[in-house]
């Protein structure tokens, strides 16, 4: 485990617990996102492992130093890509990036500079000061700053936050290659979709807990459970006998029938089913279908932590 989260708590100065015993590990080469509304304790999360929040129990290792006691040798090896652009105006893009891996004690490479910003499509902005940039630019700036010093683990919180939606697939492209050179990647997000198109895991965060970290793969496959749905004509007191085998649920008043099948399944059983209820002497009215998604497993999760 490239970095080790260890029952990490945190409670504010007010006595705010905003996290409440985080554990977690991340794989070298891996793309993590947090998931989780605002307020759940991500950038918590994040400010805590980078060692810019001291922890008030529990620990955290990146490439094994703890966060706290080795806090020069963890550091170093973590870039950070803030969610507010804190950049000073009137400086050229190459100096922000070039001072940022000095103050890691890095000796100077421009070589490796130029490869940074050649990379995020910045070369020919290196001379431009910060403000003359949009925000898009603004947004690569931080996160060749971030990169500068050669990091292995790199934190990009909520890096699309607010940002049109081809900003966000060129932020997906530079993760995507990020990836590709080996560095891993936690991003925070509230954006299901963010999630979905770039993750090998999904962690759900909500009230500074972890209600869920899972391989997206196996989070797909839930969503390749579908429902469908069989309005009757006339309302039904149960499920006939003849049909107790597919696990159907009564609904709308006993006026609707509903199936749950496995899209990814080689067969539905729709056809069969169908034919059984016709032959129970049920009339149909209207079938409907509803695929659960991401946003419904994370509603449903949230809202389950909330009860
Ligand atoms: N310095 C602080 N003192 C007291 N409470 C704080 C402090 N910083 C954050 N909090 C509280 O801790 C909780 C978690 O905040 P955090 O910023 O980690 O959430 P988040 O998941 O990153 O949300 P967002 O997406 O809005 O940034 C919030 O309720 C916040 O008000």
């Amino acid at each position: 485990m490239i970095v080790d989260i260890k029952d990490l708590r945190k409670t504010y100065k007010g006595g705010f617990d905003a996290l409440k015993g985080v554990t977690l590990g991340i794989k070298e080469g891996e793309i993590l996102a947090l998931l989780g509304p605002n307020g759940a304790g991500k950038t918590t999360l994040i400010s805590t492992i980078c060692g810019i929040t001291n922890p008030s129990s529990g620990s955290v290792t990146v490439g094994g130093h703890d966060v706290v006691k080795d806090y020069r040798a963890a550091r170093s090896m973590i870039g950070l890509v803030p969610q507010e652009i804190n950049l000073e105006p009137f400086n050229k893009v190459i100096d922000v990036v070039t001072y940022s891996r000095g103050l890691f004690g890095k000796k100077a490479n421009p070589a490796k500079i130029e490869e940074i910003l050649k990379q995020l499509s910045l070369w020919d902005k290196k001379d431009a000061r910060v403000m003359m940039l949009s925000g898009g630019m603004k947004r690569r700036v931080l996160i060749a700053k971030a990169l500068s010093h050669e990091p292995r683990v790199l934190f990009l919180d909520e890096p699309t936050a607010g940002v049109d939606v081809e900003l966000r697939k060129d932020m997906w492209d530079i993760v995507a290659k990020l990836k590709e050179q080996g560095v891993t990647i936690i991003l925070t997000t509230h954006y299901i979709e963010e999630a979905e198109a770039i993750a090998d895991r999904v962690g759900v965060i909500n009230g500074g807990e972890l209600l869920l970290v899972e391989e997206k793969a196996a989070l797909m496959q839930r969503l390749g459970q579908k429902t469908l749905q069989v309005d009757l004509q006339a309302p039904v007191d149960a499920v006939p006998e003849s049909l107790t085998s597919y696990d159907l649920e009564l609904a709308e008043d006993g006026h609707a029938l509903r199936y749950h099948y496995d899209t990814t399944g080689e067969s539905t059983g729709i056809t069969r089913l169908l034919g059984d209820i016709s032959a129970a002497g049920l009339q149909l009215k209207d079938l409907q279908t509803d695929q659960s998604s991401l946003e419904d497993i994370f509603v449903g999760l949230v809202k389950e932590d909330a009860a």
